[in-house]
């Protein structure tokens, strides 16, 4: 179980591309509604959405008028932060939403939109620089992963991914294998401690013990009610970067309350 007072567990929530910002708002409610019935502890176990752009005007103003505990972010962001990049979103302007976090270099941006590292790094730089927390994603393919091993890639990309970060910045990182993201075939927690170690040495090395310590680092890849609270009990591994199951109530509350169904 992870005791390091210095990290608050984060259960995050990736919709990908689903729910407008009509289901937004009805879901992001029912989900405040539900944790709260529940008694869940927010302070003890962070939880946070990454709705698509155009929902996250509606998220914000619910979220701020009804006071909700939750934290919200964007799943993208330009390197850019203003000017002629048209369907771009500025870095600026998620500030503007009261963004918190945003999700950086997410698998589905690096294939489907061949992201670099490069860009990913300069995203990461923008991010900071408007006072956003990149919640960065790292992971290996299948094919990496049997050419490679485990850490190789994940640890590569983390490098690349911090290159423009001199300070001891507030991030996130998530190690998502390729293979595990919708496949229903997670991870093993002990190969999810495994390069959530590594990445922590990536940490480490490049910002310092202090920030390698406080820095969260979440496991995600066919996250489910039934297989949270074995992530949650390896020292390394934070929290979650949840996919498919997010978008289900019952199912994103179980998970987020991993605690009190296996008494951790
Ligand atoms: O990509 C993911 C979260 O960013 C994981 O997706 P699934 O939980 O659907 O496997």
């Amino acid at each position: 179980m992870n005791i390091n007072p210095r990290r608050t567990p984060l259960i995050a929530g990736n919709w990908k591309m689903n729910l407008d910002h009509l289901q937004a708002i009805a879901f992001v409610q029912k989900l405040a509604w539900n944790l709260k019935d529940a008694g869940h502890d927010f302070t003890a176990v962070e939880v946070a959405v990454f709705p698509p752009f155009t929902d996250l005007r509606s998220v914000q103003t619910l979220v701020s008028a009804d006071k909700l505990p939750l934290a919200f972010g964007a799943q993208d962001l330009s390197a850019a932060d203003s000017g002629a990049y048209t369907g771009e979103i500025s870095g600026a302007f998620l500030a503007q939403l009261e963004c918190q976090y945003v999700i950086i270099g997410h698998s589905e941006r690096r294939t489907l939109h061949n992201e670099t590292d490069e860009q990913v790094g300069a995203k990461v730089t923008a991010a900071l620089k408007h006072n956003l927390v990149p919640l960065i994603c790292v992971g290996e393919s299948a094919e990496d992963l049997a050419i490679a091993g485990p850490s190789a890639v994940p640890v590569a990309q983390l490098r690349a991914a911090l290159a423009g970060v001199t300070h001891a910045a507030d991030i996130v990182v998530a190690y998502e294998p390729v293979w595990a993201i919708g496949s229903g075939q997670a991870a093993t927690p002990e190969q999810a401690e495994q390069v959530a170690a590594a990445l922590r040495g990536v940490l480490a090395d490049t910002l310092g013990q202090d920030v390698a310590d406080k820095t969260r680092i979440l496991y995600g890849g066919s996250v489910k009610s039934g297989n949270i609270a074995a992530f949650m009990r390896e020292p390394n591994v934070d929290g979650a970067l949840v996919g498919g199951a997010s978008l289900d109530i019952p199912e994103f509350s179980s998970i987020i309350r991993y605690h009190k169904h296996v008494g951790l």
